[in-house]
């Protein structure tokens, strides 16, 4: 569904020290893969770079075997902020909108918007205004509309990173078990080894230095199964060497 080929990020003009060099990653229909690396090593860069923010300095990125020139509703975000909702609509408007503007008809646009806030465990809170939504709520609402736009590609940039632990843990689980069920591919970046080993099929791990590269991954498939701590403890060891590295270089 996602092939990332030979990827070099930079910022500026060709001149400029590029981020990441070279990634090549390939994310199959349904499959979860985490991108988990320092502070820093570029993950975002190339979460936005398959969102069509942002063109490589060399390399291709294809979705659906379609060259990524631009953003596109193939390609939903949801990002760390609460405040990713528009403050004017209630709950559900504010699911149903991108479908209207995306060309669906209002009453079908609402009627899907509504199977999807269920999913999230929000029927009840369909008429609120985000203001009157817990962070956890606004999230679960800001999930609930990329979903409902059925993206080829699902992009998480730290979507949990600001919740308090408890709420964090009902989300992950939450998500989990709705993109399984739905068989969405996500592309998820994160900072923690444990959401990485509970949400992911597979693993990517960024770092060594700059410009940072694809120092590691892990593939469900190739874990023994169910075996959450043996992932959590080779990707401690993998982030380990990720951080090492970019210190040799300083
Ligand atoms: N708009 C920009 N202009 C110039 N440099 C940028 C821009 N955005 C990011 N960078 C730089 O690119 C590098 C990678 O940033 P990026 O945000 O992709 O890293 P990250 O791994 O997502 O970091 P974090 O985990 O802290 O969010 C950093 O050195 C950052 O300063």
């Amino acid at each position: 569904m996602l092939e990332i080929d030979g990827v070099t990020m930079a910022y500026g003009d060709a001149s400029a020290d590029p981020v990441l060099e070279d990634v090549n990653l390939s994310v199959g229909s349904g499959e979860r893969c985490m991108l988990l690396g320092p502070s820093g090593c570029g993950k975002s860069t190339l979460l936005r770079a398959v969102g069509g923010f942002h063109a490589p300095a060399r390399g291709e990125i294809r979705v659906g075997g379609d060259v990524v020139s631009r953003p596109g509703p193939d390609r939903a975000f949801v990002f760390q902020e609460f405040d990713q909702l528009f403050p004017w609509k209630r709950v559900l408007a504010n699911v149903a909108y991108p479908l209207v503007v995306n060309g669906g008809k209002k009453p079908q646009a609402r009627e899907k918007a509504l199977v999807h806030l269920e999913m999230m465990g929000l029927r009840d809170a369909v008429d609120k205004y985000p203001h009157q939504l817990s962070g956890g709520m606004k999230q679960r609402v800001a999930i609930a509309r990329a979903m409902a736009l059925e993206p080829r590609v699902l992009l998480m940039d730290e979507p949990f990173g600001a919740l308090d632990a408890q709420t964090r843990d009902r989300l992950q689980e939450q998500f989990r078990t709705v993109t399984t069920e739905l068989g969405t591919t996500v592309i998820f970046v994160t900072h923690s080894i444990h959401e990485a080993a509970l949400i992911g099929d597979s693993v990517v791990v960024l770092g060594g230095g700059r410009p940072g590269r694809v120092v590691g991954r892990i593939s469900r498939e190739h874990t023994p199964a169910g075996d959450r701590s043996a992932v959590e403890a080779r990707l401690k060891s993998m982030l380990a060497s990720a951080h090492t590295a970019k210190e040799d270089d300083r």
